[in-house]
């Protein structure tokens, strides 16, 4: 995966944008905070890692109403980015490391730089975050050939790389034979539009499957291993991730098939006990109802549109961070692993 997700350039922060593909690869330019808080809100720009990226450089764009920047509008400008998406931690992570910057920051004309830098080193650590999980996730992988993933945690939801995706591009470069099973992702299709895309790109094989196929999938002996991101981890190790990723960690335990959720340090959430704790985005109800402006619900008929689910450690083979991996994962395991 070479494609940039994201970029800044020339005091502007170009985005891929996610809706449009795989129809078509075009860039989306936010000039300033609203729309950065728009292309977050309409997964313009999508995936944990990524949306904290974009918030980071959002909040670079922050000014007053007469165009001169603030120590109050980079305030003001985190606070309200904070809103865009509850459930992905890396967001407020992001967020928060920029509101240290404003704090510790005594000098005013120094913050615009100050908040760049920062914003630059999220998105350099992501990258190197990414590389580090592919090498972890490749050895967990290295007698694997058929992987089963959800949702799209590659490249595009990230820096680059990816979590999930990761290990696969690792193993693809080393020559491993390797190809992915991609669910297609109710209801905004991830995995069929993005997650295919960029394997495609890559030169991955790749073969969509609509969700409802995984089970027989993975009770015909087809898949070795499940891979997935997540968008919040409990101190637990409970993950929060793209809604239909809990059934498919049902499914696979039933069917003896490891599964792995891959995330950075950043998706951590040492503050939650416990995954029930994860607030749960609630979409609108169009996605579902009225896809790209197809009626397929009548209007009497009520639609829930929960955006993630949540996965008990209990039935998470191993999760792979950026410093290592975590077999059977607990509190006192992860704790030990990310030094809290
Ligand atoms: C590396 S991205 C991991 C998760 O963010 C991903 O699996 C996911 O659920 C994304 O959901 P989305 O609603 O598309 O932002």
């Amino acid at each position: 995966m070479t494609t940039q997700t994201l970029a800044f350039n020339n005091g502007c922060l170009d985005l891929i944008d996610q809706t449009r593909l795989p129809t078509e690869l075009v860039t989306l330019r936010c000039e300033n905070v609203e729309q950065t808080f728009d292309a977050i809100q309409r997964l313009v720009v999508r995936g944990a890692p990524a949306i904290g990226i974009a918030a980071a450089y959002g909040v670079c764009l922050a000014c007053q109403p007469d165009g001169k920047r603030s120590r109050q509008s980079y305030l003001d400008a985190i606070e309200y980015l904070a809103k865009s998406r509850p459930t992905a931690v890396n967001l407020f992570w992001a967020l928060d490391r920029m509101n240290a910057i404003v704090d510790s920051v005594d000098d005013d004309d120094a913050l615009p730089d100050r908040l760049l830098c920062e914003a630059t080193t999220i998105h350099d650590e992501d990258r190197q975050m990414c590389r580090d999980i592919g090498r972890h996730g490749a050895e967990l992988l290295a007698d694997c050939h058929r992987v089963l993933t959800h949702c799209n945690a590659g490249g595009l939801a990230t820096s680059m790389w990816g979590t999930a995706l990761a290990p696969i591009y690792h193993l693809h470069e080393s020559g491993h034979a390797i190809e992915v099973f991609a669910d297609e992702t109710r209801p905004l299709l991830q995995g069929a539009r993005l997650t295919a895309w960029e394997l495609s790109e890559a030169g991955v094989p790749v073969t969509v499957l609509t969700d409802s196929m995984s089970g027989s999938l993975l009770q015909s002996g087809q898949i070795d291993a499940v891979i997935v991101g997540a968008d919040r981890i409990a101190a637990n190790g409970d993950a929060a991730n793209k809604i239909g990723t809990y059934p498919l960690a049902v499914l696979a335990r039933y069917h003896d098939v490891p599964f792995y959720v891959a995330a950075p340090s950043s998706t951590f959430d040492r503050a939650l006990p416990s995954g029930d704790l994860i607030p749960i985005e609630q979409r609108g109800r169009d996605e579902v109802a009225n896809p790209h402006g197809v009626k397929l619900v009548p209007d009497a008929a009520n639609v829930i549109n929960p955006a993630f689910d949540v996965t008990p450690a209990d039935l998470i083979t191993a999760i792979i961070t950026e410093r290592g991996t975590v077999a059977k994962p607990c509190r006192e395991k992860l704790a030990s692993l990310l030094q809290w």
